[in-house]
């Protein structure tokens, strides 16, 4: 599948792909007219990017696509394929050209399958385009991680795993970075998007490879850790709270230090999505309320019964006061 091979790539590279894609395929539809007309009018078509035996690594396409496969990543199913149709809708284009040039009839099998292997030819690159285009708008251009609307797939997903087997565990966490308006005001927007950015590869390098990080809104990250435990969750992410401390933005010989303050709790199997995200939130605001820079785990046993979104709205800060767990580094 298309989806597994371009996993690594990022909406940049994702935004590339289909500008390219259009571009190139733009001009293979010129060249499939050319012929098309050629043949309808039986004016012999004598240039090379028609007739030569290497055209197809010479048209537009075929540039692109011999540019796409010297690297690695694309050396694989879907687009050694396509470099195999794209040959092959060009041997059977020189096929019947050779028969028009020679004014010999054309014969209706070469003709066939000139337009059966045109149509696979452009399903198949358009299948990747579409594929190229959805994939750009499932992440979010600043940080290049997952956007929210991606990641609320990626919830649901866990949330009915959890559905279906009693014993599966699932944590979320919430961390929104401290004091970021001072940073967009002393620095200025751009300096602020640099920390975003640097925020987002700290987190993202620190997770497993099956967790997730998101951009959640503004300044805020969810990160989503599948089959784990509360008490692990709340080590991890105050690991990843450690690193982010210890690790400033350089920027123009400057040093910009940058924390964040992270709210962690578990997908409940008892109430819905939002519900357990709002939980992570209020978390998240405890843990800017005990001084910013730490963790706060909360267990959504301590808030059975509370099932609901405007429960858990209304009344979770109270029940929070009794049971959240807060990790806090040392301060002077
Ligand atoms: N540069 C930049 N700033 C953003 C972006 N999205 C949101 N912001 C800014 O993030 C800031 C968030 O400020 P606040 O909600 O007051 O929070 P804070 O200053 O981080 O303070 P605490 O969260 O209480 O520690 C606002 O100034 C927003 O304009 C973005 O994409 N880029």
């Amino acid at each position: 599948m298309i989806e597994n091979q371009l996993e690594s790539l990022h909406h940049d590279d994702f935004e590339q792909l289909a500008t390219d894609i259009k571009q190139s395929l733009e001009a293979h539809r010129y060249w499939m007219q050319t012929i098309t007309t050629a043949l309808v009018t039986r004016q012999p078509i004598v240039e090379s990017q028609f007739i030569a035996v290497d055209a197809h690594l010479h048209c537009c396409f075929g540039r692109w696509l011999t540019k796409i496969l010297a690297d690695e990543l694309f050396q694989q199913g879907s687009f050694l394929k396509i470099e195999q149709y794209h040959k092959q809708l060009h041997d059977s284009a020189r096929t019947v050209i050779n028969q028009l040039n020679q004014h010999r009839e054309i014969n209706i099998d070469d003709f066939e399958r000139f337009m059966r292997q045109q149509k696979e030819f452009f399903d198949m690159v358009m299948m990747l385009f579409e594929f190229s285009v959805f994939n750009k708008q499932q992440f979010d251009p600043t940080t290049r991680l997952m956007n929210r609307r991606s990641v609320d797939s990626v919830l649901a997903n866990e949330f009915s795993r959890m559905q279906r087997a009693d014993d599966y565990h699932c944590c979320i966490a919430m961390a929104d970075i401290d004091h970021f308006k001072e940073v967009n005001d002393l620095w200025g927007h751009d300096v602020g998007d640099l920390l975003l950015s640097h925020t987002a590869k700290i987190f993202n390098d620190a997770i497993r490879r099956h967790d997730t990080v998101s951009r959640y809104g503004g300044e805020e990250f969810l990160f989503i850790f599948p089959d784990m435990q509360l008490q692990q969750a709340g080590s991890v992410v105050d690991r990843i709270r450690t690193k982010l401390a210890e690790s400033p933005l350089s920027h123009h010989g400057n040093r910009l230090g940058v924390t964040a303050s992270f709210g962690v709790t578990q997908l409940c199997r008892h109430c819905d999505i939002k519900g357990s995200v709002k939980r992570a939130d209020i978390a998240m605001y405890a843990a800017k309320e005990s001084g910013r820079n730490c963790t706060v785990t909360i267990d959504s046993q301590s808030v059975n019964g509370q099932t609901s979104y405007e429960h858990l709205n209304n009344e979770i800060t109270e029940l929070m006061r009794q049971h959240c767990h807060l990790v806090a580094p040392e301060r002077n």
